[in-house]
């Protein structure tokens, strides 16, 4: 999913720049610039509090802005203009409302009516988010995952070109959350921009084309996971196991190479190095031959980038 950023020909999905928003004397934004191309898959990550929430809505038009200003295609969000970009724009909030007493299908077409969506669209959306079984049932009688799944459906009405999805997978079991992405994916490949937040990182880390790292108001770092994790200069952590014999020759190698001892325990060494030692400590390691019985390279976490840029 590795993308170089923006596309610089065409106006980009989403434009934010300068972005405040002030509730009394909390600035739940804080000055945000951010670019958003178009097809990318966006995430935004940041504790409780960060303002991720805020600037989605401040991105919908639903929450005005303090300062700054955000377009989406080019429209601004608060201009007269905003109405008719607003109809390409699909969102699920945190919590979605629903009326329990609706059944799934009556449900999207309260949607549809409301967006101004084909009526039409509502059978595939429930396909989409495997609840075609579900349709007929009232939404009293759905679990937290089906009531999910619903809100997803209802924010893909009207085939959306940017999708605002927060805390998307909230209430989802793995194997649900593992459709969820390759529906993702599906619309990734029709061009739709999907800006999405998460709590849980290591969901994100294979599935975003960028991400933007959100703590006090402020976006502290933006870019693709792997960009990230360079930024960041963490250490990479290695695993290795020795034979026997070959110990004390791992040993002496590792002593004449810039990487920090975790423990040595029998014939298992784990330890860590910076990243820009890797090709020197493979080509030691590789000298020693058959005294290596197996080896690993780990990449930092997307949550170790998280804490080392949002604490
Ligand atoms: N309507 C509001 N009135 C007053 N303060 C608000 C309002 N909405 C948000 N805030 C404050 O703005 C800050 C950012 O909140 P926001 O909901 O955007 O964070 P978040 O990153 O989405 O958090 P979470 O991960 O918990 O959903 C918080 O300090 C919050 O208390």
């Amino acid at each position: 999913m590795e993308k170089s950023g923006p596309s610089r020909t065409e106006a980009p999905a989403i434009s934010v720049r300068g972005a405040v928003k002030l509730y009394g004397p909390v600035y739940a934004v804080n000055g945000v610039d951010l670019e958003i191309g178009n097809g990318e898959v966006f995430g935004l990550i940041g504790h409780n509090g960060a303002g991720k929430s805020t600037l989605f809505k401040m991105m919908l038009g639903l929450v005005r802005a303090t300062d700054g200003e955000i377009r989406i295609h080019g429209a601004s969000v608060q201009g007269r203009g905003f109405r008719a970009v607003r109809r390409g724009i699909g969102y699920l909030p945190e919590n979605v409302v629903l009326y329990d007493n609706l059944t799934g299908t009556e449900t999207l077409h309260y949607f549809a009516r409301l967006k101004g969506a084909p009526l039409g669209d509502c059978a595939a959306a429930l396909e989409l988010v495997g609840l075609t079984h579900a349709a007929g049932r009232a939404v009293r009688e759905y679990s937290k995952g089906m009531r999910q799944r619903l809100g997803f459906a209802q924010a893909l009405l009207g085939s959306p070109k940017v999708l605002f999805l927060d805390e998307p997978t909230t209430g989802l079991d793995p194997e649900a959350i593992r459709d969820f992405y390759a529906t993702l994916r599906k619309l990734r490949g029709q061009g739709v921009t999907m800006i999405l937040t998460s709590h849980i990182l290591a969901e994100l880390q294979e599935r975003v084309d960028r991400l933007a790292i959100m703590s006090a108001g402020r976006v502290q770092a933006v870019g693709s996971v792997q960009g990230l994790r360079e930024q960041m200069a963490l250490p990479l952590r290695m695993e290795l196991a020795t034979s026997e014999a070959g110990a004390a020759a791992v040993r002496d190698v590792l002593g004449t190479l810039p990487v920090t001892a975790h423990r040595w325990e029998g014939g298992l060494f784990n330890g860590h190095f910076p990243r820009e030692a890797k090709m020197a400590v493979l080509a030691a390691l590789a000298g020693l031959g058959s005294a290596i019985h197996d080896f690993r390279i780990h990449e930092p976490s997307l949550e170790d980038v998280f804490f080392g840029f949002a604490d």
